[in-house]
């Protein structure tokens, strides 16, 4: 049988998408959506790897998709150690970083051991492409304040750099000349400045910066400590507080912008303030990190679902249109990613990276 596709595996809070691809064509993609109860019942992020798997493979029989068929599987990489931008094979070292979750949980550290148990199954290479871990930072961005906590490289890495790779490909550039802001603003935000194509800061959008949809972002440090004391809160409870139930989610009961939006629409003005408050907290933060390039911005790209939003894009134009031209990419389309980023080296154009000689340079 002729293998001619690449499979895209990218495992979500809520979800698992994916992607058949044959060359850059998406020829079948699906969300497969888990129910909230299902995943309530497993304990860590390791333990779903059955059902999610289950899932996968449901779909694959549903599609008549012959494992025989493929040319590589990918998944979203998830927590690993800090490690250079890139595309890599699935090791077991790199399983075993994923099962630990060595640097958290999240639910993409299931995607590189989803990807690999399924091309084992046929002896073809698994991939991940630019995970959450991806740590360009410059040594001046990993202290905090407090000596105990450094601050780490845990960002939208693999959407991050496509948006870079498109805005490139738009302006006949290579991505190491360009000096950016980029900001995703998805459930969880990401703000980057980009410097020559590296990724030196980012705000961690599981516990800083400005707050999402569903996240609380940079919480008074003082009061968060009497809070976490106050005997009223479980740990598990305030950091499903902070990260789930935070943000959008706290003040108005829902993490859907749209709906916001209708409220807004229709009037309710505490809705207004909130939404007014995100827009101001994101347009803070990318003005913050155009410091770190000290101004040398060549552009501001704003990317991720809530780019969809003209309230939230005009809002935040008004506070950053001063420091560069902004350009709107809405969505993100993490799959195409995955997929562009095992075609760089299936195309020999880049050279695949090996997760244990990498993190052992760093
Ligand atoms: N057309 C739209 N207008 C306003 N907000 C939107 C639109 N589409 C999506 N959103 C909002 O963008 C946010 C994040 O969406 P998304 O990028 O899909 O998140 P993630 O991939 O991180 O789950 C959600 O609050 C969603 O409601
Ligand atoms: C820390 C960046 C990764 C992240 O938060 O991803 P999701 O928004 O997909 O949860």
């Amino acid at each position: 049988m002729e293998k001619k596709y690449v499979l895209a595996i990218n495992p979500g809070s809520t979800s698992t998408k994916v992607s058949l691809f044959e060359g850059e064509k998406e020829v079948k993609s699906k969300k497969l959506e888990h129910d909230k109860n299902d995943l309530g019942k497993f304990d860590r992020i390791i333990d779903q790897f059955s059902y999610r798997l289950e899932a996968v493979e449901d779909w694959l029989n549903e599609e008549d998709i012959n494992l025989e068929s493929l040319r590589a599987v990918v998944g979203r990489g998830g927590l690993l150690r800090p490690m250079p931008s890139g595309t890599y094979l699935v090791t077991d070292a790199m399983i075993l970083d994923l099962q630990i979750g060595i640097q958290g949980e999240h639910a993409s550290n299931l995607g590189g051991i989803l990807a690999k148990h399924l091309a084992d199954k046929v002896n073809i290479n698994a991939y991940i492409v630019d995970p959450v871990a991806v740590d360009e930072f410059e040594d001046v961005a990993r202290i905090s304040g407090l000596k105990e906590i450094p601050r780490r490289s845990l960002v939208h890495a693999l959407n991050i750099k496509a948006v870079c790779h498109r805005y490139a490909e738009e302006h006949g550039k290579k991505i190491e000349e360009l000096n950016l802001v980029i900001a995703h603003l998805g459930g969880g935000i990401s703000i980057s400045p980009i410097k020559n194509g590296r990724i030196v800061d980012a705000n961690n959008a599981n516990q800083m910066g400005p707050f999402s949809p569903e996240r609380s972002g940079t919480l008074p440090v003082g009061d968060l400590v009497e809070l976490c004391f106050s005997g009223k809160y479980q740990e598990k409870e305030l950091k499903k507080m902070t990260h789930g139930k935070g943000g959008l989610v706290s003040y108005l009961g829902t993490f859907d912008g749209r709906e916001v939006l209708k409220r807004i629409e229709e009037g309710e003005s505490y809705a207004k303030l909130i939404y007014d408050a995100m827009c101001y907290q994101i347009g803070k933060e990318i003005a913050s990190m155009a410091t770190v390039l000290k101004g040398n911005v060549e552009a501001i790209l704003i990317t991720g679902g809530l780019a969809y939003s003209d309230y939230l894009v005009e809002k935040v134009k008004e506070m950053v249109g001063f420091i560069s031209p902004i350009y709107v990419y809405p969505g993100e389309d993490e799959m195409k990613a995955l997929n562009e980023g095992v075609l760089r080296v299936l195309n020999d154009q880049e050279k695949v990276k090996i997760y244990e000689e990498e993190v052992e340079k760093w």
